[in-house]
């Protein structure tokens, strides 16, 4: 079988040493996890559009621009992602969760208290080493 790679576009949404969170339907891959909102590219679009497509769909943003942070692989046992994080500090709207997922603004402090998808720990030493303080 040829190992299929998935692209995501992860939106990591900074306001006030406080980031967003979404938590996945337990039905869905990583379920019952937090994540950072975003989700699979598709074909013909930029990750920057696939992000703002995503973070308006998800949890009704409208972001002005993203900046590409870094990419990170990840396999699965079921199948490999490729996660494109982006940082996002320029938008507009107050986020909900259009999916009628719970969402949250969780301080840096706090990360800590929540489960994430195995993929993320990356993300998160890396969030708390350049914003935490
Ligand atoms: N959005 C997001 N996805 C993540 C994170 N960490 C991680 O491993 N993933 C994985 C879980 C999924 O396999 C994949 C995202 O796919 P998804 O199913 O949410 O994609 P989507 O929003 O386009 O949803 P759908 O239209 O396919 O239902 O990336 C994360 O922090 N945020
Ligand atoms: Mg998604």
């Amino acid at each position: 079988m040829t190992p299929k790679v998935v692209h995501v576009a992860v939106g990591v949404i900074l306001k006030d040493q406080q980031v967003l969170l979404a938590l996945r339907p337990d039905k869905l891959h990583q379920g019952g996890r937090w994540e950072f909102p975003g989700g699979k590219v598709e074909a013909g679009e930029t990750t920057a559009q696939a992000l703002a497509r995503e973070l308006k769909e998800e949890v009704d943003l409208d972001i002005a621009g993203s900046t590409p942070w870094f990419e990170l692989q990840y396999a699965y046992p079921e199948k490999t992602v490729l996660l494109d994080i982006h940082l996002v500090q320029d938008f507009a709207g107050k986020a909900k969760g259009l999916e009628g997922q719970p969402v949250r603004w969780v301080p840096l402090s706090e990360l800590n208290q929540y489960q994430f998808p195995d993929a993320n720990q990356p993300i998160l030493d890396k969030l708390i080493n350049e914003f935490g303080r």
